[in-house]
């Protein structure tokens, strides 16, 4: 779900709602793009400030939606979504909490602001999930940081602190006090003034020398840590599309990209492994005894049971 009400009379203050971590699911999706538009056709709004209910402001597209069409198509795609705030003609000022990640970043970066708590932090993590930011992320974090900063970031999936993102031009402003507050009074301040420079899908990339060299060197280094996995170097691909390509045909290879990626063995592996560990750490003996309050025991012998051998 999303929350909408407006505050000071002209600011639309949208709320994910979604506990725990506030993830994009349908409902959420839907109530978001409902939001923008009530946002966007009320006469009385001047600006819009975008947070997460109770803390988190977005832990990212709801993971355990992927893989089930019926799910993912009860809701608009995030990159609609994230069209439409972009484009709004109000300023609109994500005001982050907690943590955003993965879609929950792309939502930020469709922003025309981003404000953060001084205890925030922001990533792009899909690679671990053998993905890559599929919403705009790969496309517009590299045309507000430049190729290299966002390269390390999406590449190696990284939760970066809010100093440190302040320091990258990630954040605008960071805040100890209340962060939507601190948004609204600002969301207020830039009311009427012009967005175009402020929308990183009209932006180019930061130029870059030896454009080439640097992309066939980072290949060969992301390839050599990835071990097989497909995910670093889709990444490496999407940033150069982003670095070389108009917005709209660097949108398209991040499409085709994360299309290819999403019905990966790899990625629905990742996937499995994401909510098993979460699993674990709730798993209990019936005396009570948890993982990490017990004693390990000393491995003595390992086996392989169960492999499984295809042959072509
Ligand atoms: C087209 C592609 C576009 C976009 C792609 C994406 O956005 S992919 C998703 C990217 N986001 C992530 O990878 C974040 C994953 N989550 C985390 O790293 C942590 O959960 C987080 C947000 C840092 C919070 O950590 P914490 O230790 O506080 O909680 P915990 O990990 O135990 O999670 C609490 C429960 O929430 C569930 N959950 C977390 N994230 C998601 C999510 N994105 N979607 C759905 N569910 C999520 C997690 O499974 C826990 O639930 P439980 O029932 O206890 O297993």
């Amino acid at each position: 779900m999303a929350q909408y009400r407006i505050v000071s009379g002209s600011v639309a203050v949208i709320s994910i709602q979604n506990p725990p971590v506030n993830a994009l699911s349908a409902a959420v999706r839907n109530g978001l793009l409902l939001s923008v538009r009530t946002a966007s056709s009320d006469p009385l709004v001047r600006s819009v400030v975008i947070s997460g209910h109770n803390g988190p402001f977005c832990g990212g597209a709801d993971i355990k939606e992927f893989g089930n069409v019926s799910h993912l198509e009860s809701g608009p795609h995030l990159v609609e979504i994230f069209e439409s705030v972009e484009a709004l003609a109000k300023p609109v000022v994500a005001a982050i909490e907690g943590f955003a990640l993965g879609g929950g970043l792309e939502l930020a970066l469709a922003c025309h602001y981003r404000f953060g708590h001084s205890e925030a932090r922001v990533g792009l993590p899909e690679v671990s999930l053998g993905l890559l930011p599929g919403a705009g992320g790969s496309q517009r974090l590299p045309r507000l940081l430049g190729v290299r900063a966002a390269l390390d970031m999406i590449v190696t999936g990284r939760h970066v602190a809010a100093g440190e993102a302040l320091n990258l031009g990630l954040l605008d402003r960071v805040t100890d006090g209340n962060t939507v507050d601190a948004a609204v009074r600002f969301a207020q301040s830039v009311e009427g003034k012009p967005l175009d420079d402020r929308r990183l899908g009209n932006r180019p990339c930061p130029p870059l020398e030896n454009i080439d060299a640097f992309f066939e060197d980072a290949l060969n280094r992301v390839r050599g840590r990835a071990r097989g996995a497909a995910a670093p170097l889709a990444c490496v691909q999407a940033v150069r599309g982003a670095a070389t390509l108009p917005f709209l045909q660097g949108m398209a290879l991040e499409k085709r990209l994360v299309e290819t990626l999403m019905t990966s063995g790899q990625a629905q592996a990742s996937r499995y492994c994401f909510f098993t560990e979460r699993g674990a750490a709730r798993w209990t003996t019936p005396t009570g005894a948890r993982w990490d309050t017990c004693r390990a025991r000393p491995i003595s012998t390992a086996a392989v049971i169960g492999i499984y051998a295809s042959c072509i």
